[in-house]
């Protein structure tokens, strides 16, 4: 089992790069389904284990894909597929990939697709998925681990309104509705930057949608979608646990690439903690010389402040100065590294959504594991600052979302390595 070994105590010094964002390419990578001329090529795509799983997928229903990992492209030809049926082997490994049932609807008029179940964060229902397909005329059945969708007569246009502004669900009725006929109307839509960077996408392919990044989205159904070239955005996550990270070491790092537009919560909240921002066009720098003040975050829907970096803030409490408060609103089981962080030093009390974070003065390296991907990242972070060594196992899960983070870290001055046994 392969593992992070740290010795923290290093300040971040430097520059680092921030790679295209996971959350969008994936949705990206099964919008590509819809290109029934021309393949697409993908730039700025992280080289993650969640890419390759859907890249997977994307060769089991007999899309030609290949993927360059030194160039960051992605090149995918899905003018000929030769099944709408996603296994269960692939789907299990990463929820994300229902967002293939969408672009699968509207080609074919139906798809089949192992039910994608549950994760370590939370129960994470598709219902919202569903009844926006069935609005838009699918019929659908579930049984025997598959749930199955099928539209003979094609999907038609309609006003759907989301209970909750799901990102996958807006994303799967995006392009389920992309080639309806007429005009689909989607409120209460969600908001996210990789919402927007995948209508951007479509509309390249020749998609009518409007309204995206604003909580009412409308698409107006086209025959075809042709393939094209597209550029991924870069990750704001990534982006914002490298904030952390220098919050909490001490020191001075430009963020290359990122988008401070898209890092509003997280910059004002780090404002806050008393740490140092400037922001310009091509990056952020961001730099701390002393303990950060303790602050109270709360996770929402976008423009919110992020469940993502909701781990990596806690971490960054642990050692800050005074009590905050974490409150979880969008997943009802995320603060799994709690009970990690405590094993470090941490003084943590948990009340029902809420984390109550006493900050002391220094944690102390042990043995921990990445109970999910930013579970994961916590950990890393906290290590980075702990005295002595600290030992992240189960690793796997950071590796579906940070591209190159060993080497990302170490260009910084970070003391950390990648161990196999
Ligand atoms: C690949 C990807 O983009 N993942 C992101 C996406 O996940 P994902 O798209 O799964 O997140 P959603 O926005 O759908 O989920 C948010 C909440 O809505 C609930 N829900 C969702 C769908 C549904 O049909 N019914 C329902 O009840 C979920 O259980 C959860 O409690 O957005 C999350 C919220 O910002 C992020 O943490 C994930 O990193
Ligand atoms: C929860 C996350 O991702 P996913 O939806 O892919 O599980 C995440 O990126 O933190």
């Amino acid at each position: 089992m392969e593992k992070l070994i740290i010795h923290g105590g290093h300040e971040l010094h430097g520059r680092v790069k921030i790679s295209g964002a996971k959350n969008a390419v994936l949705p990206i990578i099964a919008a590509t389904l819809l290109a029934q001329d021309k393949p697409c090529v993908l730039d700025e795509v992280p080289y993650l284990n969640d890419v390759c799983t859907i890249a997977e997928v994307l060769r089991q229903l007999g899309a030609k894909v290949d993927f360059n990992r030194q160039q960051h492209t992605l090149f995918v030809d899905s003018t000929v597929l030769k099944t709408v049926d996603a296994p269960y082997d692939l789907v299990r490994k990463m929820r994300a990939s229902f967002v293939i049932m969408g672009p699968l609807l509207a080609r074919y008029g139906k798809a089949k697709i192992s039910m994608p179940g549950g994760c370590a964060i939370g129960t994470r229902p598709i219902d919202l998925h569903l009844k926006g397909f069935e609005a838009l005329g699918a019929e659908i059945e579930i049984g025997h681990g598959f749930i199955s969708a099928t539209a003979p007569n094609g999907l038609k246009g309609t006003s759907i309104y989301l209970d909750f502004p799901s990102v996958g669900a807006t994303e799967n009725i995006i392009m389920a509705a992309c080639m309806a006929e007429g005009q689909t109307i989607l409120e209460n839509a969600a908001q996210e930057p990789e919402i927007i960077d995948l209508a951007n996408f479509l509309n390249i392919m020749g998609a009518k949608i409007r309204g995206a990044g604003t909580n009412v989205i409308k698409i107006t159904g086209v025959p075809k979608l042709i393939g094209h070239n597209y550029t991924i955005i870069p990750d704001r996550i990534e982006a914002g646990t490298y904030m952390v990270a220098v919050a909490m070491t001490g020191g001075d790092i430009y963020i290359e690439n990122a988008i401070s537009e898209h890092l509003k919560p997280v910059i004002a909240k780090l404002n806050e903690a008393g740490v140092k921002i400037e922001e310009d066009i091509d990056g952020i720098r961001v730099s701390c010389n002393k303990r950060p003040k303790a602050i109270d975050i709360k996770t929402l829907p976008y423009p919110g402040f992020p469940t993502d970096m909701q781990a990596q803030f806690m971490a960054m409490l642990t050692i800050a100065d005074g009590t905050g408060l974490v409150t979880e609103t969008v997943f009802e089981n995320r603060f799994m590294h709690v009970d990690e962080l405590k094993r470090m030093g941490a003084c943590i009390k948990v009340d029902g959504r809420t984390s109550i974070v006493e900050g002391v003065p220094s944690l102390n390296g042990c043995q921990v594991k990445a109970t999910d991907l930013r579970a994961g990242a916590a950990m890393v972070l906290a290590g980075l600052v702990a005295n002595g060594e600290t030992e992240v196992s189960y690793i796997h899960h950071i590796d579906r979302g940070y591209d190159n983070l060993v080497e990302k870290l170490c260009g910084l001055g970070a003391d950390i390595c990648r161990v196999d046994n």
